[in-house]
């Protein structure tokens, strides 16, 4: 930091600037566009990039207009469109790129190949950018509670995909145990090379803005490294003067894994991990998160909320994003349907700069949509489900659906 501070904020923001749309490896890629704020020694020739970040920042015009009470400023940053679906390719084009760098000459470190435990994203992201680099990748999957597009992904991309029946806690405990044994790098976000890539989506949002701070940033938390990673992105470009002040971050959970949110509801005094239950946001089924002292750190320094959101919600939300022109993940669902509680009891106000984060691609989550939309979920009304009419290919058959769907409009 003390380097980064010989130069003003307005270095950066220019340095920066330039490099937008640029091809010269590696800026073009939104990550390493940063490169000096995230891993300044890295030779560009040890980067493994597949062109991450540069993700659009979405104006949810009729979201916020039609459906939040006239909210007018209100954003949805889509981190998981991107090479492998989901924010994990900001932080694995960093540690990867570091792994390709030790392994090769002159340092030639033994490291056999990189591991991880995963619900679904941070498998394929790792696997894809091991796949670029030539590196083996290992990644511990809690059987049957990932979605079938995530594990086709670390299949298709050749790394060894260990199915395991336990939850995602389980295999966390056990990738902590097997790398400390053997010379496999641990690739969660316990290792801070990957928060320094997922901090760039704060710095993107801020450069997005022609560094304007917005008022929230809302983002889904489980293992939550990224809820800190925002924090460090934003807190690193006030110290360095690039903005002048922090955004207040809120963490939305699912109420079926929500151990941060009763942490919080004590008063920050007791930490309980727990059993995380199913939930539609299997990407955050998680009860023991690695990072809950640096998410912590993040919302104490923020004037941070803690939010839950059920699994009703959390679909409606989600879907009723998808009416508006979006194609939302489950756990994007939960940022929204935190939204939409803050916005009802007014907390975050109608002209209040408010950014979502969407963490991954609705395609990675699509059979919660078909079941959403077959309104066949146990015990949830689906209100804004939208099923396939099923009609007779005759004119007078097709003209009286039509005429009955747009009726008052024709
Ligand atoms: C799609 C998606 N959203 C949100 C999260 C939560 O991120 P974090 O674990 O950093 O809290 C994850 C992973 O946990 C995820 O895969
Ligand atoms: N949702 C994550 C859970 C692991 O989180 P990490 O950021 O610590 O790797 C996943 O997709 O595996």
């Amino acid at each position: 930091m003390a380097a980064l501070a010989r130069h003003p904020g307005s270095y950066w923001r220019d340095l920066f600037d330039s490099r937008v749309g640029r091809t010269v490896w590696p800026y073009g890629s939104g990550v390493w566009s940063k490169k000096e704020f995230v891993l300044p020694g890295i030779d560009p020739d040890h980067i493994v990039s597949l062109f991450e970040g540069n993700s659009n920042l979405f104006w949810a015009e009729r979201l916020g207009r039609d459906h939040l009470a006239g909210m007018k400023d209100l954003w949805v940053k889509h981190c998981g469109i991107s090479h492998t679906g989901s924010f994990k390719d900001l932080g694995m084009t960093v540690l990867v790129s570091q792994v390709n760098r030790l392994r090769r000459a002159p340092l030639s470190r033994p490291i056999a190949g990189v591991g991880c435990a995963s619900t679904g994203d941070t498998s394929a992201a790792l696997s894809a950018y091991c796949a670029a680099a030539g590196i083996p990748a290992i990644v511990f999957l809690p059987a049957n509670r990932i979605s079938l597009e995530q594990l086709i992904q670390p299949i298709a991309n050749g790394a060894t995909v260990l199915s395991l029946d336990t939850d995602f806690d389980g295999c966390m405990r056990l990738i902590r145990e097997v790398t400390a044994e053997l010379p496999i790098y641990l690739a969660n976000s316990l290792n801070s090379l990957r928060l320094e890539g997922q901090k760039t989506a704060a710095i993107e949002i801020l450069q997005q803005f022609d560094w304007e701070v917005p008022d929230w940033v809302i983002v889904p938390g489980g293992n939550l490294g990224n809820i800190y990673a925002f924090y460090k992105g934003f807190e690193m470009c006030r110290v360095l003067g690039l903005v002048d002040r922090l955004p207040r971050l809120v963490c939305a959970q699912a109420a079926n894994a929500n151990p941060l949110y009763r942490y919080y509801k004590s008063g920050w005094t007791q930490f309980q991990p727990q059993v995380a239950e199913p939930t539609f946001a299997s990407a955050i089924q998680i009860g023991d998160p690695v990072s809950v002292d640096r998410a912590v750190v993040a919302l104490k320094a923020t004037n941070g909320i803690v939010a839950e959101a059920t699994e009703e919600e959390l679909m409606n939300a989600m879907s009723l994003a998808d009416r508006t022109g979006m194609f939302a993940c489950p756990h994007t669902g939960v940022a929204l349907a935190a939204l939409f509680k803050l916005r009802e009891e007014g907390t975050i106000g109608a002209n209040d700069r408010t950014v979502v984060v969407s963490t991954a691609h609705g395609l990675k989550f699509s059979q919660s949509k078909i079941d959403y939309h077959d309104q066949k979920i146990e015990d949830m009304a689906c209100k804004y489900a939208n099923p396939p009419v099923s009609v007779k290919a005759d004119f007078g058959a097709v003209m009286d659906v039509l005429k009955k769907r747009l009726k008052g409009k024709l």
